[in-house]
């Protein structure tokens, strides 16, 4: 059984436009799937679906075989505590009132008795946000400090470590760095692709930016204008087979 099953999924929004058009893939457990196309084809509308965030008009979204939508916030809590998501803006994700390790245990309290974890363990408070803030490489001593005293790669750190307490099978990265300068953009996915092999969990990674997303996929999809135009295996990004939109924008980062 797949991890994610994504079916035939359409979605428009009040004004009837259609942003993704039948919309199918699927994830296996421990991958990274890239999601790669330009700005407004519909990608974090998707991944505001899988997150049910909101709603689609038709098709289906399965995680571990069992359909998410129309199932009651309450049904839906242990997917909620599988799939996490870290997003482009680090500045909005955390609240800025809250001490970075309160901010960092939120998950763990909110879905506590449903959190099993593996790779990190849980003594004390004080010695799980230091195991999280080690693990993204930042300081232990930065658990009291407030978002704004960090700069904006060490927000997106927090906010990585916030994903992965609680050991999610899923982490949704919508353009994980690109609010970030180039050397900071390289160590975020160079953490991030470590995380991964460390945790064992999948992530669906999403970027505009097709040099970002084949170092960090194992396969890559393209999408343009609400549609799946192409999906390969990595090493097959240069394959003459490739669709013409996949070969725009490899000629655009060569
Ligand atoms: N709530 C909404 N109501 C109406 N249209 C919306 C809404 N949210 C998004 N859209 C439209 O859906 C399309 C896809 O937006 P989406 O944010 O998914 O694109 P994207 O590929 O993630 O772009 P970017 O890389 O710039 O974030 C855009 O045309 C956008 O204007």
């Amino acid at each position: 059984m797949s991890l994610l099953d994504v079916r035939n999924v359409h979605k428009s929004y009040d004004n009837g436009v259609e942003i993704l058009r039948n919309v199918n893939f699927s994830m296996e457990r421990k991958e990274c799937l890239g999601l790669v196309g330009e700005s407004g084809c519909g990608k974090s509308t998707l991944a505001r679906l899988i997150l049910q965030i909101e709603s689609f008009d038709k098709g289906s979204i399965l995680f571990e075989g069992t359909e998410l939508q129309n199932k009651s916030e309450r049904s839906l809590k242990p997917y909620r505590k599988n799939i996490q998501a870290v997003l482009q803006n680090p500045a909005s994700a955390l609240n800025p009132k809250l001490r970075i390790k309160d901010s960092l245990m939120d998950p763990y309290l909110q879905f506590g008795s449903q959190v099993n974890l593996k790779y990190f363990t849980y003594t004390s408070e004080a010695n799980f946000i230091g195991q999280l803030l080690e693990t993204v490489e930042l300081p232990r001593s930065f658990a009291e400090r407030y978002p704004h005293e960090l700069s904006g790669g060490q927000k997106q750190r927090v906010t990585i470590a916030r994903a992965i307490s609680i050991e999610p099978a899923l982490i949704i990265l919508d353009e994980p760095a690109s609010s970030l300068d180039v050397l900071s953009q390289a160590a975020l996915l160079k953490l991030l692709g470590g995380l991964r092999e460390t945790l064992d969990t999948s992530y669906l990674f999403i970027s505009h930016d097709l040099s970002a997303v084949q170092e960090m996929s194992q396969r890559i999809m393209v999408m343009k204008g609400g549609v799946i135009v192409d999906s390969f295996e990595k090493e097959q990004l240069f394959c003459s087979d490739r669709h013409s939109y996949t070969k725009e924008l490899i000629s655009m980062f060569e």
